[in-house]
C-alpha cells in the first residue's frame, strides 16, 4: 500500500475518471478501481477476488469463442460480440507491491467529443443464484422498486462544454416505479430526444431480440452501459453495452427471465419518452 490516503494506479496508468459504477479505488475495502493509460483505446478493469473474477474472464471467453457448440450456440455468441466491449485479454500488473489480474477492454467512450454515459443495473434480483442469504437480503434492502421495475440507475456523467455533470447510485435510488422515467430524461437532456432517443429504442428492441432467442447465459448484477454524443457539432451517435459479468452463469436451455423485464421496461419507457415530446 502507498505511503499516503490512496492507492496508486500502475506506473504510467491513471484511474479511469469516466467509471461511473462499480469498485472504486478504497484504502478501507482494500480495493483497486478501472485504470488507464492516457490516450490509449482500452481500459484495464480490475478481476475481482475468486469465482466473480474467473466468472467475469469465462464470460469474456466465451463471447469471443466462434467455433464451439450448435448452430444456436455459435449464433447467439457472434450476435452477444456486437453488444459487449471488445475483451483483449488479462493482464497482470502491479499496485503499491500487489500483483493484480486486469481485464482489457476496449474503452466504449473513446469515439465521443462529449460523451454522456449512464450505468443501469438489470434484473429484477440482484444477486445470483449461489448468493447467501445474508447477501440476498442487502440485494433486495438497497432498493425494493428493482422487483417490478427489473432495473436499478446506477448513475450517470455527462460531458458539456462547460464541465462534467455526475449523479451517482444514491440519485439513482431516490427515483422509483412511478417517476424513473424523470431520471432518464434528465440524463437525455444534453440533446434534443428526437435525435438520440430513436436509435435508442432500435437498440434496445435489437438487445431485447436477442433476449427472447439466446440460451447461451443469465447475466445477473450485470450493467447497460448506455452513452451518445452531446457534442452539437457532431452527429449524434449512441450505442449501449452490456457490461460487468461478475455474476454470470450458463443458460441451461432457460431464456433469462431475471434480466427481460426490465429490458422491456426500459425500451417501453425510451418509447413514451419519445413519444410524450411530439
Ligand atoms: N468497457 C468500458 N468502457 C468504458 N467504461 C466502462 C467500461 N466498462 C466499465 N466501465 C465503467 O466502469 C464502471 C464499472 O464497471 P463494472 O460494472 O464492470 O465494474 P464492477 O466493479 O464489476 O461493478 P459492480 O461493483 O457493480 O460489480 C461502469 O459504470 C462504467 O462507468
Ligand atoms: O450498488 P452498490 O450499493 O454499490 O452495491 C454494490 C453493488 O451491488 C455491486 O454490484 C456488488 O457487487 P457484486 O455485484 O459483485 O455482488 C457489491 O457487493 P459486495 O458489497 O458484496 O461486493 C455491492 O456492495
Amino acid at each position: 500500500m502507498s505511503s499516503g490516503d490512496s492507492f496508486s494506479p500502475p506506473s504510467g496508468f491513471e484511474w479511469f475518471a469516466d467509471q461511473i459504477a462499480g469498485h472504486l479505488p478504497s484504502i478501507v475495502k482494500r480495493q483497486i478501481g478501472i485504470v488507464k493509460r492516457p490516450g490509449s483505446t482500452v481500459i484495464h478493469k480490475p478481476c475481482q477476488k475468486g469465482s466473480r473474477g474467473e466468472r467475469e474472464v469465462n464470460a469474456y471467453h466465451t463471447i469471443l469463442r466462434n467455433d464451439e457448440g450448435d448452430e444456436n450456440t455459435r449464433r447467439d455468441t457472434k450476435i452477444l460480440r456486437n453488444f459487449v466491449p471488445r475483451f483483449h485479454g488479462v493482464e497482470i500488473m502491479e499496485v503499491d507491491g500487489e500483483e493484480h489480474e486486469f481485464l482489457v477492454l476496449d474503452d466504449i467512450t473513446i469515439n465521443y467529443r462529449l460523451p454522456v454515459i449512464l450505468d443501469i443495473k438489470m434484473g429484477l434480483v440482484t444477486y445470483d443464484p449461489l448468493a447467501s442469504e445474508e447477501k440476498r437480503i442487502s440485494e433486495v434492502t438497497k432498493y425494493p422498486p428493482q422487483s417490478t421495475l427489473g432495473f436499478r440507475i446506477s448513475g450517470y456523467r455527462m460531458h458539456t462544454p462547460e464541465g462534467v455533470l455526475t449523479r451517482d447510485k444514491e440519485w439513482g435510488k431516490s427515483f422509483d416505479e412511478k417517476n424513473v422515467h424523470l431520471a432518464l430524461g434528465e440524463y437525455l437532456s444534453a440533446k434534443p430526444l428526437r435525435e438520440v432517443v430513436p436509435q435508442f429504442v432500435q437498440k434496445l428492441q435489437e438487445i431485447s431480440s436477442w433476449f427472447e432467442v439466446q440460451r447461451l447465459l443469465h447475466f445477473y448484477s450485470s450493467s447497460l452501459l448506455l452513452i451518445y454524443e452531446a457534442d452539437s457539432s457532431l452527429p449524434p451517435s449512441i450505442d449501449i453495452k452490456l457490461i460487468d459479468f461478475s455474476h454470470t452463469y450458463p443458460s441451461e436451455g432457460k431464456p433469462d427471465s431475471n434480466y427481460i423485464p426490465g429490458l422491456t421496461k426500459l425500451l417501453e419507457i425510451f418509447e413514451s419518452l419519445y413519444l410524450s415530446k411530439q
